[in-house]
């Protein structure tokens, strides 16, 4: 197997896919199972990966060519478990881009699900609310996105396009499944949780600074509802190589547009709400997990 290093400038050349083939059969050989649902964790969301059981735990650092996490709140282990009956793989911590990783790399394990076997994938994230609407602790299921980093010729998928992956121009019209959305939506119900369930319009920064308040006014003007420094990338690359995505976001602190707000937006927090309100995400993700094993060809 190939090894190589950030410095590296020709990096979405060097995540070949005989590169990401050899890290998946790494994978398969060391784990019996094969799930079709993956999940990533967000800041502070790692509960998630938590309830998995009988589990092949994999940290990032003993996984050839796979990056480390270096953010508080991102465990950094790949997790093949069953959550509720249900194989799933769970990446606990991703990769950001202000960590200096290349948005390709920061992708790379949504390939890697993909060539496990997974067809669908669940990414959750912390973002600040924008609309007026959203309180802390609230969840933003996301029905769309805008791609702020792809505006500036930034993308997950630039270089050598591998047919293999998916077509040079994928379409996006319908990156988030509108079934799997309705089904959440529904889980909220259930649940009695939908007067803090929202749908809305995530966009991610290239961080690791937060907004200024210019920025935001200039962001609630386009149409987002929440500001984050993920997901985007990887719901790119997910619909690239034809999985079926579905997002949300946690509400862990507020973007309020106006220089006399002082409550500012802080890591430390954004970590601590997310554990906050683990019994309600996990039981989203459990109900969603369910739906879509129940609806698997
Ligand atoms: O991995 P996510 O997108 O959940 O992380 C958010 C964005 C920053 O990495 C961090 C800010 O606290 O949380
Ligand atoms: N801005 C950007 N990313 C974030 C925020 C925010 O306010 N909160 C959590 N992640």
């Amino acid at each position: 197997m190939t090894t190589f290093n950030d410095s590296t400038k020709t990096f979405a050349r060097m995540y070949t896919y005989d590169t990401l083939q050899d890290i998946a059969n790494y994978l398969l050989e060391r784990t019996k199972l094969r799930p079709k649902i993956a999940i990533i964790c967000g800041t502070g969301l790692g509960c998630l990966a938590e309830k998995l059981t009988d589990t092949d735990v994999f940290d990032y650092e003993t996984i050839p060519n796979f990056p480390v996490s270096t953010v508080e709140g991102h465990a950094g282990r790949l997790i093949f478990g069953y959550l509720k009956g249900i194989q799933v793989m769970c990446m606990q911590g991703r990769f950001h881009y202000y960590e200096g990783y290349p948005l390709a790399k920061c992708s790379m394990p949504v390939r890697v699900m993909k060539l496990v076997g997974c067809s669908h994938l669940i990414a959750t994230n912390a973002a600040g609310g924008l609309n007026p609407k959203f309180k802390v602790g609230d969840i933003m299921l996301m029905k769309d996105h805008i791609n702020m980093m792809g505006f500036a010729g930034n993308s997950s998928l630039q270089g050598p396009n591998d047919e293999r992956f998916g077509p040079r121009f994928p379409v996006m019209t319908e990156a988030y499944d509108p079934r799997l959305l309705d089904v959440a939506k529904k889980i909220g119900r259930d649940l009695g949780i939908e007067n803090e369930l929202h749908e809305g319009v995530y966009t991610c920064l290239g961080g690791p600074n937060f907004e200024t308040v210019a920025e935001m006014k200039m962001m609630r003007l386009i149409g987002v509802d929440a500001i984050g420094m993920s997901t985007v990338h990887e719901i790119i690359t997910a619909r690239h190589c034809g999985l079926t995505c579905f997002a949300f976001s946690l509400i862990t602190n507020l973007c309020v547009p106006d220089y006399s707000y002082k409550d500012d937006a802080n890591h430390n927090e954004i970590v601590e709400i997310g554990r906050g309100k683990e019994p309600v995400l996990v039981e989203l993700v459990q109900r969603l997990v369910k739906n879509i094993h129940a609806n698997l060809k």
